[in-house]
């Protein structure tokens, strides 16, 4: 049925209920009503925003943010290790959740790196069953020849899903700067990426984005599981219902179970019951502490809130991972025959391309596509020495560290000896950086450094009892020196480019950092001031063994009860090289299999 009303749902029992309505929360919904003998309630605590140009529309990144419409608009504790900033961490609040407002870029894992998954105790978590699920999300529409052409496209050999619900392809309108930016990186000897899709993204490449490339009109997870499942009797979503506690009891084994989830609409409290599962997928900051609200997590902390003790469960809430970027900027040419994006903004053009968007047409067509993911070797002569200093610390250390965070940091220096693609740069045609401004009239190129591997481990634990209040969240940005370290190395790379033909011939001059900015202190002091978070935030409920700081168990359910999962980005224990969406509908397929007794 369409969304429900609270009359509908409140008091009720439905066969499994999930909690948040995102990215991986649809998906799991929307593949166990597939049996219409199957009844899912979904509480999501946002609006459904359907059909809404604002969340349809690509290339108009961050325009959601701050809008309690769309973002839950969280925000950082000061960070001890980075000058004390807060960071604003943005994250989807809706039908759809972070898929509704994220940047569209549609990349993968190197296929070690879920391996490692399976390695830190969790089989059945791999590459070949990754791809399987991944395939069954989506749907990869081919460019034309043309296309392939015009834009010096590489799919050739490309394995993606082409029956799923989700469609994936490039954007209709792909700069002419993209094609310069990358034969400057291959010019600087980072090679093309073999198979940037299936397991082996190392070098540069152009990606898909999730995007009907009719309408020019994102492709999430409301479009792709929620509106074509509607109708079904048994699929119901209410919204705006803040999901506050689980209601649990013990069974006669001994295990907790969830007899009742309490929600709140409008400030009072209603309940719903499970009759068989409740499945938490809040996302990657909300779920850890709705488990600690529940009554599970680190009792001590749960004591100090005055939450009566259900479940003794440390992990909750620890091995918080981090992804995060910086953009440096060009300004360029004024001759350049290129589109940027920087023209949109002038009101006025913005206005004609808003009109143009109706019709598929204009810049608001574009997306990000151009890739490159590499090892700190491939763009630092200083490599081998911050990873042997990296090495040689958590050697002398290993036994302070905890079990499970020992296991991750072995893997971790062997990602490093192997030359994982722990650092990233995406080239983006225009202004994104900080903290010079643009000129008006003027066109730009950034070149982003994103840093995917860091070893610094943060938190996210309530601070309340009271559901409304957001729990803390402290990545321990840079506790870790060869985060920062490597950071700063890439940073020095990227603003290296401009020496390099073609790029050479476009640039006029660096507007961010900017050329005060020279030393590695200074650097740094510009990272730490004005990066972002890539917002991909995973392994706050990590699926590990117990012993290990463990809070789901390969099958994704909580550990020490009968009927309770986790099925989100939270469950992520080691984190990876991609933005993380497609692995988050990877989790949600392979969650539900696991429901229906199928994995
Ligand atoms: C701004 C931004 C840009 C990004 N860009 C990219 C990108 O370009 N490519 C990429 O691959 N990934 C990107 N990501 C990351 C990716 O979108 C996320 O990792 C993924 O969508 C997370 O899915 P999830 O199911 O774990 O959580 P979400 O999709 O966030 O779903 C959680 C849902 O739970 C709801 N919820 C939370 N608490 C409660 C509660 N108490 N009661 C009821 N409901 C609740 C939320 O409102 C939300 O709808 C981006 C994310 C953001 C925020």
């Amino acid at each position: 049925m369409p969304i429900a009303q609270l009359q509908d749902v409140t008091g009720r029992t439905f066969d499994y209920i999930v909690v948040g309505g995102g990215t991986s929360g649809l998906c799991i919904a929307a593949r166990l009503t597939e049996d219409p003998n199957v009844h899912v309630l979904v509480l999501e605590a946002g609006k459904a925003n359907i059909n809404d140009p604002l969340l349809l529309r690509p290339a108009s990144y961050a325009a959601q943010f701050d809008n309690p419409d769309y973002d839950w608009s969280f925000k950082t504790a000061p960070q001890k290790y980075a000058n004390g900033t807060e960071y604003p961490w943005a994250r989807g609040k809706g039908l759809g959740g972070s898929s509704g407002i994220n940047f569209m870029c549609w990349t993968k894992p190197p296929a070690d790196e879920i391996d490692d998954w399976a390695r830190l105790g969790n089989p059945g978590w791999n590459w070949e069953n990754y791809q399987k699920y991944s395939h069954r999300t989506e749907k990869c529409v081919y460019p034309s020849e043309e296309v392939i052409t015009k834009h010096g496209l590489k799919v050739e050999g490309w394995r993606n899903g082409t029956d799923g619900p989700l469609l994936t392809a490039f954007p209709a309108k792909i700069s002419a700067a993209e094609l310069d930016v990358q034969q400057t990186l291959i010019n600087r000897g980072i090679p093309l990426a073999p198979k940037p899709l299936d397991g082996d993204c190392r070098g540069v490449f152009f990606g898909t984005n999730t995007v009907d490339p009719k309408t020019s009109t994102r492709s999430y997870a409301t479009t792709a599981f929620f509106l074509p499942n509607k109708d079904r009797k048994n699929f119901l979503v209410l919204v705006e219902a803040r999901v506050n506690r689980l209601v649990t009891e013990k069974d006669k084994d001994g295990l907790v179970t969830a007899s009742g989830v309490e929600f709140s609409v409008n400030g009072q409290n209603y309940y719903v019951h499970p009759k068989k599962e409740v499945i938490v997928a809040a996302g990657g900051l909300k779920t850890p502490q709705l488990l600690e609200l529940s009554g599970m997590g680190n009792p001590k902390l749960l004591k100090q809130l005055g939450i009566p003790l259900v479940l003794d469960l440390p992990g909750v809430g620890e091995n918080v991972q981090e992804h995060c970027f910086i953009g440096t900027t060009w300004e360029l040419r004024d001759d350049v025959s290129f589109e940027t994006l920087d023209v949109l903004r002038d009101p006025k053009i913005a206005a004609e391309h808003l009109e143009l968007h109706k019709a598929a047409q204009g810049l608001f067509t574009m997306g990000m596509v151009g890739f490159c993911f590499v090892p700190l070797q491939m763009l630092s002569k200083r490599a081998e020495e911050i990873h042997k200093k990296a090495r040689e610390k958590i050697l002398k250390n290993e036994d302070k560290y905890p079990l499970g965070l020992l296991a991750q940091y072995r893997i971790q220096l062997e990602r490093l000896e192997r030359q994982s693609p722990g650092c990233e740069m995406i080239h983006f045609p225009g202004f994104l950086s900080r903290p010079n401004p643009p000129k008006e009239g003027k066109k730009y190129i950034t070149m982003l450094s994103l840093m995917n591997h860091f070893f610094s481990r943060g938190t996210i634990h309530s601070k309340s009892r009271d559901p409304a209040e957001d729990p803390e969240f402290d990545p321990h940005y840079f506790e870790e020196d060869i985060d920062l370290e490597t950071f700063i190395e890439a940073v020095k790379f990227a603003r290296d480019l401009p020496k390099t033909e073609p790029f050479k011939s476009l640039v006029v001059q660096e507007v961010n950092p900017g050329p005060e900015v020279q030393t590695d202190k200074q650097i740094g002091d510009w990272i730490k001031a004005n990066m972002s978070t890539t917002y991909h935030t995973a392994g706050a409920c990590s699926m590990l063994p117990k012993v290990h700081g463990g809070v789901v168990d390969p099958k994704l359910k909580v550990y020490g009860t009968s009927n309770i999962r986790v099925a989100d980005i939270s469950v992520i224990p080691l984190h990876f090289a991609s933005h993380t969406q497609a692995t988050v509908y990877a989790i949600g397929e392979q969650a539900a299999d696991i429901i229906k007794g199928r994995a």
